[in-house]
């Protein structure tokens, strides 16, 4: 069967978006959530329609209203992260409440962030005390950023979304794949940074002591036997806002092989479940630190689990973060 969501979106994908939000438009008078659903991500990601959050905040509660789950769950996150309307902790966590009953994604979330220490607004009372590695260029860690059970749960919200993890080409100008980077990977964008998520990324901000905004999308990436990174930089040249830090957590350590390793400046790195390791990519002028060289080493038994997060030097424009920006 082909909804008219599926209709709409078929229609825009082959250049015909007015066709395709009339079509909407229609399916939404007869109270079809998925339409309500369809529109809202189309204005949240400026795609096939302007950008516009507020009203996309609004498409996508007229959808959970009429009992969507996935645009009830997309709805929290929006709701937390103060996209289409002031940020509110407690409003996002009422849109999670209303729906654990009837959604395990959203009774969890609640469960994990009630044993969070946080403030009202949602952020992260603790201190993140950084254990320095290697000093020039800073290389560091904090042990236990993550409960094990936080660290099960985003493998959880991962694992279905999984997809063969890309690289941005500078000569095409675009996200391809690449046998530099043969894992799979599982990113978390505005319509999936749900309150869990940013919970989790705030606390990924204290600890680096940068703002939550400044981090690219979480991405989760999972290497099976054989699979790894080589050897690349997070910071490239002309990126006029650069990733100056990378923050990587170990999801799980039943697995071997998989160091994270620094061959230039001699660090292989290894974590427990949860443990955070932060590094500078650019040197204090902000240029890429040629001495930054880093590689996922093949895992030779059992699977890798870790969540990565590319920190910039400052929160994005309107447009984001611009073309080396991991897909949205
Ligand atoms: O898998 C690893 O250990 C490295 C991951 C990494 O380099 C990245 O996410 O940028
Ligand atoms: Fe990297």
């Amino acid at each position: 069967m082909t909804t008219s969501a599926q209709q709409a979106m078929a229609l825009a994908q082959a250049g015909q978006a007015g066709e395709g939000l009339a079509l909407l438009r229609a399916a939404q008078a007869r109270g079809e959530a998925d339409a309500f659903l369809l529109e809202g991500l189309w204005l949240i990601e400026g795609r096939f329609a302007p950008r516009d959050p507020a009203a996309a905040r609004a498409a996508l509660g007229k959808a959970a209203e009429l009992g969507h789950v996935g645009a009830a769950r997309t709805l929290a996150g929006l709701v937390a992260c103060g996209v289409g309307g002031d940020p509110d902790w407690q409003g996002a966590q009422d849109v999670l409440r209303r729906w654990a009953e009837r959604d395990a994604v959203a009774a969890q979330q609640l469960a994990l962030i009630a044993r969070m220490d946080l403030d009202a607004d949602g952020i992260p009372r603790g201190d993140y005390p950084l254990q320095v590695v290697h000093d020039d260029p800073r290389v560091a860690r904090h042990e236990g950023l993550l409960s094990a059970d936080e660290c099960d749960f985003l493998i959880t919200l991962a694992e279905p979304r999984m997809r063969r993890a890309t690289i941005f080409h500078d000569e095409l100008q675009r996200f391809v794949e690449d046998p530099v980077r043969r894992s799979d990977k599982s990113g978390f964008p505005l319509v999936s940074e749900w309150p869990f998520v940013r919970a989790i990324n705030r606390r990924i901000a204290a600890a680096t002591g940068t703002s939550v905004e400044q981090g690219e999308p979480l991405q989760v990436l999972r290497y099976a036997e054989t699979q790894e990174y080589r050897p690349h930089f997070d910071a490239v040249a002309g990126m006029d806002n650069p990733r100056i830090l990378t923050a990587l957590v170990w999801l799980n350590e039943d697995y071997a092989g998989g160091e994270t390793s620094f061959p230039d400046i001699g660090i292989e790195a290894r974590g427990k479940t949860g443990d955070l390791l932060v590094f500078a990519n650019t040197d204090a002028e902000q240029r890429p630190d040629p001495r930054m060289r880093h590689a996922g080493r093949p895992v030779t038994a059992g699977v890798k689990f870790l969540a990565s997060r590319w920190i910039r030097a400052r929160p994005p424009g309107p447009e984001g973060f611009g073309r080396h920006e991991v897909e949205r």
